[in-house]
């Protein structure tokens, strides 16, 4: 498969995308190696989701991330990606009590981080930040359904838009979102109906995960589309690519028997000095062992 060279998308071109409907690729990045991988294989956004939590911190939530580790990502991955639009998720917390807080962690992913956007879980409640945020000139991805950062609230991490009550109140918050100034909106773990529906009232982007079809687009993690994890969990809402978890493991397991085996370094791997050299070390009469 060749490398794919292209410009970076804007939010113009993300809306001009739904109207021709050109399905928008995004796909989660944390750090140099996984961003670069991402640009060159031609996506058209790059989430840093707090989902690093998970897949790169190994905690079992997204709510100990703090806005320094999103920084942090949002740098590396940055330098993988020049040219690519990327999303820095704010984390649990930042958005919630003042406005003047709220824009200075903007600030950050977009200054520090060298993000184009950043992305807020929440409907009406947060319509406030969004706002804000679109009044200084950052773009700001809306986030639905199925809220990672409000897991404890939820109770899980389940299915929303079921009932009628759920995908009215979804609908609002989407056209909340809308109004405040969101560039697009994730829908996640949304049913594929009321996914669908909502995206043919909006006229801004859904960007589904777990939303079926009828999204303008599809977000998934890195870490889930080539199994990079220890312990990988099947997710119905999730297609894997590639096992890289398994390459890994294995890779390692055979560097490891090499060198209990002595079968590397091999002299293909190692640098030699000058032939006069043993006998100068070791003197006169020494024969090297090859
Ligand atoms: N690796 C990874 N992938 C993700 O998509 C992801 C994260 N981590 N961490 C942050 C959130 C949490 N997300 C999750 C986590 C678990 C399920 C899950 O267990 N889904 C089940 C059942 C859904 C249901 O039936 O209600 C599934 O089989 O899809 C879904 C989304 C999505 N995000
Ligand atoms: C799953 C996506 C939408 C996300 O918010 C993340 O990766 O943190
Ligand atoms: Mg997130």
């Amino acid at each position: 498969m060749s490398v794919v060279k292209k410009q970076p998308v804007s939010i113009v071109k993300l809306k001009n995308m739904k109207e021709n409907k050109d399905p928008i690729t995004m796909v989660t990045a944390y750090d140099y190696p996984t961003a670069a991988l991402v640009e060159q294989a031609g996506v058209d956004t790059i989430l840093v989701g707090d989902s690093l939590g998970n897949v790169v911190l190994g905690y079992d939530s997204t709510l100990p991330v703090t806005i320094d580790d999103m920084v942090y990502h949002t740098r590396a991955a940055r330098r993988g990606a020049p040219n690519t639009f990327i999303v820095a998720d704010m984390p649990f917390m930042t958005y919630h009590s003042t406005v003047a807080e709220t824009l200075n962690d903007v600030r950050r992913l977009m200054q520090e981080g060298h993000a184009n956007a950043v992305k807020m879980e929440g409907g009406a409640e947060i319509t406030l930040m969004v706002d804000a945020c679109v009044k200084a000139g950052v773009p700001v991805l809306g986030h639905i359904g199925l809220t990672p950062q409000s897991v404890h609230q939820l109770g899980g991490y389940r299915i929303q838009g079921k009932t009628k009550e759920d995908a009215d109140r979804l609908l609002q918050d989407a056209l909340a979102l809308e109004r405040a100034g969101a560039f697009a909106i994730v829908l996640e773990l949304v049913t594929d109906q009321v996914a669908a529906y909502i995206s043919e009232r909006l006229s801004i982007p859904t960007i589904g995960i777990g939303a079926g079809a009828g999204c303008d687009g599809q977000v998934l993690v890195f870490h889930d589309i080539v199994r990079f994890s220890p312990d990988y969990r099947e997710k119905r809402f999730v297609k894997t690519y590639a096992d890289i978890g398994t390459t890994i493991r294995e890779g390692i397991q055979s560097y490891v028997q090499d060198v209990k085996t002595r079968a590397f370094p091999a002299e293909v791997n190692s640098f030699r000095a000058e032939d006069n050299v043993v006998e100068h070390l070791y003197g006169p009469g020494k024969v090297e062992v090859r």
